[in-house]
Order: structure tokens, then C-alpha cells, then sequence
């Protein structure tokens, strides 16, 4: 027993395909692409676009490299077929830009949308009829023949409206709307009535456009579909495949990748699948998910950021934050795991040098769709050493040895935990610097070293210790350790180095260096950090503050 009332619904036919070829397939070039923002996105916004936007759209889609463009519905509303007609006057389109115009199977409609059209150089007449059982039913109440009669009737009326445009290269697209409910069968009917009507030719293509006005089945169904057109329609030399994903059930990127594994040719689709209901397929994703296989997806996608600016004015809804590519959250891991790897993945990279993309959880670098790295790293309490590191790195070229990471990463766990809230990379640094750099009970202001004569070092170091200064000296093998008898000569400080590491700082602009110590002091291990531009002042930095952190630390 279900909660939901499951028996309102059925399932759709599969289709009898038991030879089916799409799954061995490969998508290795892109389709032709026709834009549908200005027709199906227009006619889904709240706000249907005015002149200024559809021109800003328009100009987007040129730039972007679309050929084809459905411009409009221009026996639908003045504004439509007043945006034809600026563009055609005001010889806006493009040489190998062509505009396509959709209309109903209506003899009025039909004789407008050549009116939009006189003058252009090329342009497709789009004409539709729905042809699915439920719209034969309930919308036009005619059987097979009926909704074949009224297909048919278009094309020739297009046909015969040809000669009146002799300046217009006419390419005829027929659509059966609503064709995933349409039994396949009629399908091929329908459409081979219609380009029995059009007389298409292997020179002068028509344009079979088979869509999925509503996503009724899963992907693989819709590839089936496709795939039985293919293979089954008659005169496949003489048209174009194009396929017209909706994506109501939210696989239409899916649907259209196996689409054109079954034979389509072309896809019609919106800039980040603005359309009816939960929109039309998604052009910017199937581009790119192209692009990430290695394939040219033929159109200028490398500014992404732009691509979303523009979309979001000219339709006035938000790009999500988490829409594949152009959501401003895509690139950004917040998750320890994540970032460690991404963190180990640029650095692998770097040292391979190899020129390939490989960089766990990023399935694309981001700068080549216009995007910095800024986002990739962001810090909060589900974030561990790798991330919090990874931005010490890349802000102020810290490259912390791994065991201080996992202790400086505590603090930041503590106040991201405290706070519930993210922790940017300029509260990080502050932690760092109240934690390692702040002066503390020791300061070191300088430093003398002199061979000993006996194999070893004699520092001079010049000393504040609460605030008095004075001159403290010792002798080791080194100046750090030197500096550390100097320590526990005078100021009775037991200080034992365990390790270590010094590197250039990789950003600023004096040759600083940064040194990293691990010392034992009271019993206990702790990290001091020295930043200087001299590398010996640097590391007896380092050491004063991990003697100051372990005073700090006895002393709370
Ligand atoms: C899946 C899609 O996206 S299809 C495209 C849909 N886009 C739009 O509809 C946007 C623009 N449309 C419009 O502005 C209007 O629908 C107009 C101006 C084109 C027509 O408006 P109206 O004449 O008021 O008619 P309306 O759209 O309600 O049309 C319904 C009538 O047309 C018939 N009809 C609908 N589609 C078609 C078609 N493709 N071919 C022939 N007749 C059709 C219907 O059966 C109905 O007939 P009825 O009045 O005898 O019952
Ligand atoms: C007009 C047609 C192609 C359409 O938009 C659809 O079926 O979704
Ligand atoms: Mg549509």
C-alpha cells in the first residue's frame, strides 16, 4: 500500500528495439545546435523579453557561435515579429547565421510568419501540430488522418508561399509536438506525409524535429525512439534529425547525450535549459560535457561567467548555484576528504606537467571556461588540514610540513565548529598570524653568528624578553642550535628541535623565507613559524615562537 496515489499513473510503452546500436555508441562531434532562448525560453518566462533583452540574447547567441537561431513566434506577438523584422532591416544577421520562426498550422499564422521573415537571406519555417494520442483526444478531438490533414495542409500552404520571398533561401522544419506520446508508427506517417508534401532532397534538406515536448520515460526510451526514426523513416538522406529535449523529469541532458548516440543530428536547446516548466535541454552543459571528453563542441563556451551574466538579465531567473558548470558553487569543495585530494591533484599535476586535466572532483579546470581557482578551496566545519592548508598555500605561499597542517587545522576546526559558519581565507590568515607570527614573551630584533673555531657556531642574538632587551649567547652546530643553548643558558628555557623546514615564500614581492620548527618544549610538541627575509633570522624566529606558544600554553 502506497500513501501517494500511484494508480492515477502508467507507465509508457517501451519500444520493441532488440538490436538497438546507441549503446556501443560514442558522441565524438558536436550536433549542429539550434538556440531556442528566443521562442521556447521566451515563452516560459514570467516576463517574456522586451527588445532590449531579446537584442542582448541575440547577441550572446552570435558570439557564442550558434548557426542557427530560432528568433521567435512572430505570428504569435507584435514583439516577436517587430524582432524579426529589426534584425532583417537593420541587416543584423550574420553571413551563416540562419533565423528560424515557428508557427502553428494555421493559414493566417502561417502567411504572417512570411511576412516576419522577407528580406532574410536564409531562414527556417518551423511549423508544428501536436500529433500525441492524449492532444488527438482532448485538445483537437480528430483521429490519425485528421492530424496528418492538418500537417499536411501547412507544409503546402509553405510551400506554395515560397516563390512570394524569391530573396529567401527557405529550409522547411516540421515538428510532431508532443511526438513522446505520439505512437511511433504515426511518427513516420505523419512525417513522411509532410516531406511527401515538401519533397525534400539530399541537397535541400528538410528538418525532422522529433521532441520531447513533455519527458515522459527514462533516457533510454527517448534513445529508442530516436533511434527507430533513424532507422525507419523514409528519405533519412533528406533530412535532418533534430531532436527538442524538455525536462520535466529532470534527465534531459541524459536523453539528448543518448539521443545523438541513436542518429539525431542536431539539438534544439536553451542556454542553461531556461524553457517551459523545468525547461528546455541545457546547451552551455552539453557543450561542455563534450568538451570534457576531448570533443570540439563548435561553439565559444570559455566564458562562462559571461554566459550566466547575460542569461540571468535577458530572462530575469537565477542561474542555480549548483547548475553544472555555471553555478557559482560548481567549482568549490568544502569537504576535508575533497580538498586534500584536489590539493594532491594540483600539486601531482604540476610535477607531471603532462598537460592533462586530472585533478580529483574537478571534472574540468575551471579557468578554461573563464573561472579562477579562488572558489575551489572554501573552508568550513566540514573541512579538514588539506583545505585550510591549500589556502595558506595559494594566499600567502605557506606550505605547511603536514604535521602542522593537522595542528593549525585544529584551531580552525574549533572556530568553524564555534561559529557554524565558513571561514574565509582572511580569517585564516589572521588565526595563523595569533597563533605563530604575533610577538609573544621572546622577540629576536637580530643576530650575530662567528665560527667557533672548534667546528661549531657562537650566536649573539639581541633578544626582548618581557619587553627588556638584552644579549643572549650560545654555541651549537648550527645558529638554530645556537640559538636554542642561548635559550636555556640564560633564560633557563629547555627547547629540543625535532625537525626542520625552510622554502622561499612563493608569493610577495621580497625574497622572504618562511621556516618551519618542531620542537619539544616541556614535554610537549609544538610548531614555531618565522617569517623573515633573511633565512637565519627566519628559523631563530621560528624557534622564539614555539618557545612563546609553549609559555602561552603553561601559563592557561
Ligand atoms: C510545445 C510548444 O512550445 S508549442 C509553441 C507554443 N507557443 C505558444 O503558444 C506561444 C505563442 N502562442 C500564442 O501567442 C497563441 O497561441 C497564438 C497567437 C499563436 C494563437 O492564439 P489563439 O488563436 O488565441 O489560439 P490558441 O493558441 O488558444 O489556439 C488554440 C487553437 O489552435 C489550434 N491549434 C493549436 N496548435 C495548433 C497547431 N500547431 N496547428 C494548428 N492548429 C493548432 C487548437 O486546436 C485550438 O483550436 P480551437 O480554437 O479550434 O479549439
Ligand atoms: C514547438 C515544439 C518543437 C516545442 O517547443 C516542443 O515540442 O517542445
Ligand atoms: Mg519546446
Amino acid at each position: 500500500m502506497s500513501v501517494m496515489p500511484i494508480d492515477k499513473y502508467r507507465p509508457v510503452q517501451t519500444v520493441a528495439l532488440h538490436d538497438r546500436q546507441w549503446p556501443n555508441r560514442v558522441i565524438d562531434r558536436a550536433p549542429i545546435w539550434c538556440s531556442v532562448d528566443l521562442r521556447d525560453g521566451n515563452q516560459a518566462l514570467i516576463e517574456p523579453m522586451g527588445t532590449d533583452r531579446k537584442q542582448r540574447m541575440w547577441d550572446l547567441l552570435v558570439r557564442l557561435g550558434f548557426k542557427e537561431i530560432e528568433v521567435g513566434f512572430p505570428a504569435a506577438s507584435q514583439t516577436d515579429f517587430d524582432f524579426v523584422r529589426h534584425l532583417i532591416d537593420n541587416d543584423l544577421i550574420p553571413d551563416g547565421v540562419t533565423v528560424q520562426v515557428l508557427t502553428q498550422s494555421r493559414e493566417e499564422l502561417i502567411r504572417r510568419t512570411f511576412d516576419a521573415i522577407r528580406g532574410a537571406k536564409r531562414a527556417i519555417v518551423h511549423l508544428y501540430n501536436s500529433t500525441s494520442t492524449l492532444q488527438r483526444r482532448v485538445v483537437f478531438g480528430l483521429d490519425r488522418d485528421g492530424i496528418t490533414e492538418i500537417a499536411v495542409r501547412g507544409t503546402k500552404l509553405i510551400k506554395e508561399l515560397v516563390p512570394t520571398v524569391p530573396e529567401t533561401e527557405i529550409v522547411f522544419q516540421y515538428s510532431p509536438e508532443s511526438f513522446t506520446g505520439t505512437e511511433l508508427d504515426y511518427a513516420r506517417d505523419i512525417c513522411g506525409a509532410v516531406l511527401d508534401a515538401w519533397q525534400p532532397t539530399p541537397q535541400h534538406k528538410a528538418i525532422l524535429n522529433l521532441p520531447a515536448t513533455v519527458e515522459m520515460a527514462t533516457p533510454n526510451v527517448y534513445a529508442d525512439q530516436i533511434e527507430w526514426c533513424h532507422r525507419n523513416f523514409a528519405r533519412r538522406d533528406s533530412f535532418v534529425l533534430s531532436v527538442h529535449p524538455h525536462n520535466d523529469r529532470g534527465t534531459g541532458i541524459a536523453a539528448t547525450e543518448l539521443a545523438l548516440m541513436a542518429g539525431a543530428d542536431r539539438v534544439e536547446g536553451t542556454l542553461f535549459g531556461n524553457g517551459e516548466r523545468t525547461g528546455n535541454v541545457d546547451i552551455v552543459t552539453l557543450g561542455l560535457n563534450m568538451f570534457t571528453q576531448g570533443v570540439n563542441p563548435e561553439l565559444d563556451l570559455h566564458d562562462v561567467g559571461d554566459i550566466v551574466r547575460t542569461v540571468e538579465y535577458c530572462n530575469q531567473l537565477p542561474v542555480h548555484p549548483r547548475h553544472p558548470y555555471g553555478g557559482e558553487l560548481v567549482f568549490t569543495a568544502f569537504s576535508g576528504s575533497h580538498q586534500d585530494a584536489i590539493k594532491k591533484g594540483f600539486a601531482a599535476m604540476e610535477k607531471s606537467n603532462s598537460g592533462l586535466w586530472e585533478v580529483p572532483y574537478l571534472p574540468i579546470d575551471p579557468q578554461d571556461i573563464g573561472c579562477s581557482y579562488e572558489a575551489v578551496i572554501r573552508v568550513n566545519s566540514q573541512s579538514g588540514k588539506g583545505g585550510v592548508a591549500y589556502l595558506l598555500l595559494t594566499d600567502h605561499g605557506l606550505d605547511l610540513p603536514r604535521k602542522l597542517q593537522v595542528e593549525f587545522s585544529q584551531v580552525i576546526q574549533k572556530l568553524a565548529d564555534e561559529t557554524g559558519k565558513e571561514i574565509s581565507s582572511k580569517v585564516i590568515w589572521h588565526e595563523f598570524e595569533q597563533e605563530y607570527l604575533v610577538p609573544g614573551r621572546v622577540e629576536v630584533i637580530g643576530h650575530t653568528t662567528l665560527p667557533t673555531g672548534r667546528g661549531e657556531r657562537h650566536i649573539e642574538a639581541q633578544v626582548r624578553i618581557d619587553g627588556v632587551e638584552k644579549t643572549i649567547r650560545g654555541e651549537g652546530n648550527g645558529p638554530l642550535n645556537a640559538f636554542v643553548d642561548a635559550l636555556k643558558r640564560e633564560i633557563d628555557i629547555d627547547v629540543d628541535i625535532a625537525d626542520y623546514r625552510e622554502h622561499a615564500l612563493r608569493s610577495g614581492s621580497d625574497s622572504s623565507a618562511a621556516t618551519y620548527v618542531e620542537a619539544q618544549i616541556g614535554g610537549k610538541t609544538l610548531f614555531g613559524v618565522g617569517i623573515d627575509s633573511n633565512i637565519v633570522m627566519a628559523s631563530l624566529k621560528a624557534v622564539a615562537g614555539a618557545v612563546n606558544r609553549g609559555l602561552r600554553k603553561a601559563a592557561a
